[in-house]
């Protein structure tokens, strides 16, 4: 035991150099030592724990900061928190990290950083400040070292904020982490021909995929602003509605029939439907097809929030009208019908699916049956027209880079021609393409719609110029402005008068 010195213990008059320092926490060292073993023969063991332990309280700061451990799994499967972590904490990558991971999947569009074993990284939410850290342990051994590692991600913030961080933040990770990923979402194209791929794992044997590269944009598509902005509103109520459709006991899903003639645009206009949505595209191909209950099975391995095409429903198909299957005594699952087809689109088989689009497109509406046109059916009638002078705009923007407050001395001539003609947007950008000289490209648009003019004078074309966009659902107008549930009620009541 050390000799307890008290004059050492004078703290006002201690000299501050090193030594005395010292000698000062050998003495208090000594002292508290002293106390213990006294307190040791005095006092009965149960009661040294608890004043122990009280000193131990009163002397040791308590820890300010809550540690949330989000684990890689929870049982089974995937721990939700931990995958939005991950894609979230991508995007807090800063340059105070040392380690990071860098990635690439073959069909993926960009590569992807995420932080390694250990990192930390900080962000705030609110004021707060939070700090993440990656911890792997386990899983040391080189063979399947990546299976048997635990991975978590470790969350410290201050106490106070415990509920604001699991009620408010950890909720706007899970949702920013959904949206970064349809930012980073590769839309594809589903057809039913090509093989098996191997490197894609969403690939199955009735479909192969490929990514769908197609520019078409909204903002490209030369269809008049007026058809463009009802499209787009269609669009966005029909992604927000999911408890709307839930209630009316309506499958979450929507039909497009596009009609025009070639080269106005309806197949553009699905890619950027898709490219709007970040839908993939399942292209189905009925003369493929041969009987219903192939239909339905190659319909119920496309996944959700997709859009269904069925390009030229007019000749596709035979599928037949409904009294030539009452004629034709075969069962009706031995062949493609049109009723195999209706029953997918608005029976049983439609409820399948979640956040579903098709689109049906034809070059000739007159020729489809007219059970495919009845009044909800299809809900929503686009007509692509022939170009229109706001379409040529656009086109001129997309192929020249002309903008509208500066037009060129021949637009004026331009789409004069092109209101007195049937041009189809497809032939306009091909004109278009022959030159980067904007004089070049439009005197050469001139001469092939002057041309142009002639010729359809002299057959006599019919068939409107003007694009249109019709919903035939009547009650889709009083179901859009519905907010609340009362008001949802009585319109549903309205509805099934
Ligand atoms: N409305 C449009 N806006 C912009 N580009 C268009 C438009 N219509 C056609 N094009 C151009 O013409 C090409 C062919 O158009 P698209 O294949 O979309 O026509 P379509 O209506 O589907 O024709 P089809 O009836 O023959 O299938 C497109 O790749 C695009 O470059
Ligand atoms: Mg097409």
């Amino acid at each position: 035991m050390f000799p307890l010195n008290f004059e050492s213990l004078n703290l006002t008059n201690m000299p501050t150099t090193a030594s005395s320092l010292f000698s000062a926490y050998a003495s208090l060292t000594a002292f508290i030592m002293l106390v213990r073993s006294i307190v040791d023969q005095l006092i009965p063991h149960e009661l040294r724990y608890y004043i122990y332990s009280a000193f131990g309280r009163l002397f040791t700061p308590r820890p300010s900061d809550l540690t949330l451990i989000v684990d890689e799994c929870c049982g089974m499967v995937q721990n939700q928190i931990y995958e939005a972590a991950e894609v979230y904490l991508r995007t807090k990558v800063s340059p105070l990290n040392d380690r990071l991971r860098v990635k690439k999947a073959p069909r993926q569009k960009n590569i992807t950083v995420t932080i390694e074993k250990g990192e930390e990284i900080k962000d705030s939410f609110d004021g707060i400040n939070i700090n993440w850290r990656f911890v792997c342990s386990g899983g040391e051994n080189e063979q399947n070292s990546h299976a048997q590692q635990k991975r978590q991600f470790e969350l410290t913030v201050n106490k106070k904020h415990r509920v604001k961080v699991i009620e408010s933040y950890l909720p706007y990770v899970l949702d920013r982490a959904e949206a970064i990923k349809n930012e980073d979402k590769v839309v594809k194209l589903y057809s039913q021909e090509g093989s098996y791929d191997p490197y894609d794992d969403e690939s199955n044997s009735d479909w192969s995929s490929i990514n769908l590269d197609h520019p078409a944009t909204l903002e490209t598509l030369a269809v008049d602003a007026e058809v463009k902005r009802t499209i787009i509103e269609d669009l966005d109520r029909f992604l927000r509605r999911r408890e709307f459709y839930k209630k009316v006991g309506k499958a979450w899903k929507r039909g497009y029939l596009l009609y025009g003639p070639p080269g106005t645009g309806k197949s553009s206009l699905i890619a950027a439907m898709a490219n709007y949505l970040k839908f993939d595209i399942y292209d189905v191909e009925l003369t493929s097809i041969k009987d219903n209950s192939e239909l339905r099975r190659t319909l119920l391995t496309t996944t959700n929030r997709s859009i269904l095409v069925i390009e030229d429903i007019d000749c596709s198909v035979e599928v037949q009208n409904r009294e030539c299957e009452v004629e034709d005594h075969q069962p009706s699952n031995t062949k493609l019908t049109l009723s195999g087809l209706l029953n997918f689109i608005d029976g049983l088989w439609s409820s399948c699916g979640d956040e579903r689009i098709i689109v049906f497109t034809t070059n000739h509406k007159h020729k489809i049956d007219p059970a495919l046109l009845r009044p909800g059916r299809m809900d929503v009638h686009i007509h692509m027209s022939y170009c229109t002078p706001s379409g040529f705009r656009i086109l001129a923007s997309n192929y020249l880079g002309m903008h509208e407050s500066n037009p060129h001395r021949l637009c004026g001539e331009v789409e004069e021609l092109i209101e007195s003609s049937k041009v189809t947007p497809a032939e306009i950008a091909e004109q278009l393409m022959k030159s980067e000289d904007a004089d070049v490209a439009l005197e050469r648009l001139v001469d092939f719609l002057k041309r142009k003019k002639e010729e359809s004078n002299k057959i006599g074309d019919e068939g409107t110029s003007k694009s249109e966009i019709q919903e035939t659902d009547q009650n889709a107008e009083k179901w859009s402005s519905v907010s609340s549930d009362d008001e949802l009620k009585s319109s549903l009541s309205d509805a099934q008068v």
